[in-house]
């Protein structure tokens, strides 16, 4: 497909990401940009290899200077500083979202009518610091974390059942921290019900494990954060996107009174197309998933809110 992508922080996820996308053939070109320049042309060559290895038609190649951004249809932005064991996504903030002014500054220079998805940490917070460095229109400024969180829980039903793998659909809406909601009701093994199959007890368990399931491999991992999970999940909105295929997903955007919420970024069931988010749906959520959804708002809005005081 003729399609450009941009890839900005070229790490674990930002490496792991343009590596689907390229043996996948998911678009004609990627274009990868990170200030460590080295690690950049060596992930390119690489890259372009397994491309290559893999019968793909996709190019891909090191962004020397901003303006190589030029004509990106998406893209995606993984730069920023991932935690580390005992701390949290929300101390992220001040620091990634100055590097996310500077991300922003550059896309808005060189590909100003593009789709960007965030990836960066704490993400719902950063979602809302590119749209409003950016000014670009809500439907094209989107945060990957609800498609995760939903993988994660789907393992950890398969994890209990011990069958269904595959046939495994889970729903998590809310901010991307300890407060997002695993939807139990929402969530099926070939269209039955995890309520039908299991037991409260085992529903906790896995609304738990899912909650905690970026600090779970935060603790193994010592030195970063999960990204092969999350590089594939931003590969499935990329293709519902350049593919207009109009998938729903659960996505962090910025609410304009859906849910009850205006000016607030939080993750919530929407279609992807080429326009980026093109709907926003409205799931009906009984007063306890109301209440965990409202505390999951507030828990973004306190972050967003130290964004609008100190930081534009
Ligand atoms: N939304 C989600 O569900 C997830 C979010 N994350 C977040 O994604 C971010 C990246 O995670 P990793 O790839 O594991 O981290 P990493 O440390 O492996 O990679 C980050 C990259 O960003 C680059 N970078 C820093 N400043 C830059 C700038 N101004 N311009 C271009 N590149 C710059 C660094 O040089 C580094 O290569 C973190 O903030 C992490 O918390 C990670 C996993 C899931
Ligand atoms: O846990 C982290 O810091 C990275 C992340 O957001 C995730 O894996 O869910």
């Amino acid at each position: 497909m003729n399609k450009k992508i941009g890839i900005i922080g070229a790490g674990n996820v930002g490496s792991s990401l343009a590596f689907t996308l390229a043996t996948k053939a998911v678009c004609s070109h990627i274009v990868i940009k990170d200030i460590r320049e080295n690690i950049v042309e060596a992930m390119c060559l690489d890259i372009s290899q397994a491309s290559n290895s893999a019968k793909s038609h996709t190019i891909v190649t090191a962004a020397k200077e901003a303006k190589d951004l030029k004509d990106c249809d998406v893209v995606v932005i993984t730069a920023g500083v991932p935690r580390k064991p005992g701390m949290s996504r929300n101390e992220l903030l001040l620091i990634n979202a100055n590097i996310m002014k500077s991300v922003i500054a550059d896309i808005k220079d060189n590909c100003p009518n593009t789709i960007i998805i965030v990836v960066s940490n704490p993400l719902d917070a950063m979602v809302y610091a590119a749209l409003k460095t950016s000014g670009f229109a809500s439907n094209k400024v989107i945060g990957m974390a609800g498609i995760l969180d939903s993988s994660r829980m789907s393992h950890f039903i398969y994890e209990k059942l011990g069958y269904g793998a595959g046939q495994i659909q889970s729903s998590v809406m809310g901010g991307h921290g300890d407060d997002m909601v695993p939807l139990t009701n929402y969530s099926t093994v070939a269209g039955v019900c995890i309520e039908e199959l299991l037991n409260k007890k085992d529903i906790d368990d896995i609304v738990q494990k899912t909650k905690n399931g970026g600090l779970q491999i935060v603790k193994l991992l010592e030195t970063g954060s999960a990204y092969y999970a999350p590089a594939y999940s931003t590969s499935r909105m990329i293709e519902s996107i350049l593919n207009n295929e109009k998938k729903i997903y659960p996505c962090a955007v910025l609410l304009s009174g859906e849910y009850g919420y205006t000016n607030i970024v939080a993750g919530v069931p929407v279609m992807l197309g080429i326009n980026g988010v093109e709907k926003i749906i409205k799931l009906e959520l009984n007063e306890e998933q109301k209440n965990q959804f409202d505390k999951s708002v507030l828990s973004v809005k306190e972050l967003t809110d130290v964004l609008d005081k100190e930081f534009f």
